[in-house]
């Protein structure tokens, strides 16, 4: 399944005068089976840009493309896993990933067959009857993964999904995720802040600028899998990398402080014209 992403844009409205372009012009294709880290300073449109494909949210211009087909809505082909699990709490782990398929009318020895083996392929096997209330953050994820697995969608968008866990089990499901990636064939979107990150598990790198995102570079990570981050090509990548990343973050804080400023001479401004008179 290849994407197509052409001439996207998108823009919101912040307040009745004013709208804020998040996203412009963004061209890209996403390959059969590759996987794609999308890499950019916060608030450069990651997520936007995300959501567009998901068919969540609508472009203002372009399209975007599944094996030809305008998408106009979300759909079963296109999985997303978010930074945040969104499990049902009143149901197990087998019973969450079971859900979408019994909403589908799937039967029951069916839907427990599939959601068996996507359970397994995050190694909670032993867990599939606890809740999730019994589950630490990362398997919290692990169900997130097996629930959208389930579906047996031919893209998995995921929107910065390890980002809220800890340095040791963002490195196990670094690898699990890899493991599945190779043996499922799916293509990959993948949002990230983080250089090392993308560098782990793409085949491509694709780093926006501050926003409105555009596409600022490209990098493909042409090395075998594992990946050692203190391999000296990867670390010369690495450093390429972090380089144009900080131009974008810096913009980011430039922009910030500009903002800051204006604001607080308003405010200086209304106050000193309010306080006119006192004492008159
Ligand atoms: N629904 C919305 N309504 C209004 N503004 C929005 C909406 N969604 C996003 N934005 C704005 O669009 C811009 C891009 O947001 P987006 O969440 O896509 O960026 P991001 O790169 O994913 O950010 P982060 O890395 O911080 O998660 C931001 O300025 C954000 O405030």
């Amino acid at each position: 399944m290849k994407v197509e992403i052409e001439g996207i844009s998108k823009s919101f409205k912040q307040n009745v005068n004013f709208r804020i372009s998040a996203i412009k012009s963004i061209d890209l294709q996403i390959s059969e089976g590759e996987f794609l880290c999308i890499l950019g300073p916060s608030g450069c449109g990651k997520s936007t840009l995300l959501n567009i494909i998901a068919g969540l949210e609508f472009p203002d211009t372009g399209q975007v493309k599944v094996d030809g087909k305008v998408v106009r809505e979300a759909g079963p082909d296109r999985g997303v896993v978010f930074q945040d699990a969104a499990l049902f709490p009143w149901l197990t782990v087998q019973e969450n990933v079971e859900f979408s398929l019994k909403m589908m009318g799937m039967e029951k020895q069916k839907r427990k067959e599939i959601a068996d083996k996507y359970i397994q392929m995050v190694h909670l096997t032993p867990f599939a009857h606890c809740y999730p209330h019994e589950l630490s953050g990362g398997m919290k994820q692990r169900v997130a993964l097996a629930r959208t697995l389930a579906m047996d969608p031919t893209i998995l968008l995921m929107d910065e999904p390890f980002s809220a866990l800890d340095a040791q089990t963002r490195t196990m499901l670094h690898k699990e995720l890899q493991e599945i990636w190779q043996k499922t064939g799916k293509a990959i979107i993948f949002i990230t802040h983080n250089v090392e990150e993308s560098l782990i598990l793409a085949d491509r790198i694709i780093l926006m600028t501050a926003r409105p995102g555009q596409i600022k570079r490209q990098f493909v990570v042409n090395h075998s899998r594992p990946r050692d981050l203190t391999n000296p090509k990867l670390i010369m990548l690495q450093r390429k990398i972090k380089f144009f990343l900080q131009e974008e973050i810096e913009k980011v804080a430039k922009e910030q402080s500009a903002y800051e400023r204006t604001h607080t001479q308003v405010s200086v401004l209304s106050t000193a014209h309010n306080n006119m008179g006192t004492g008159l």
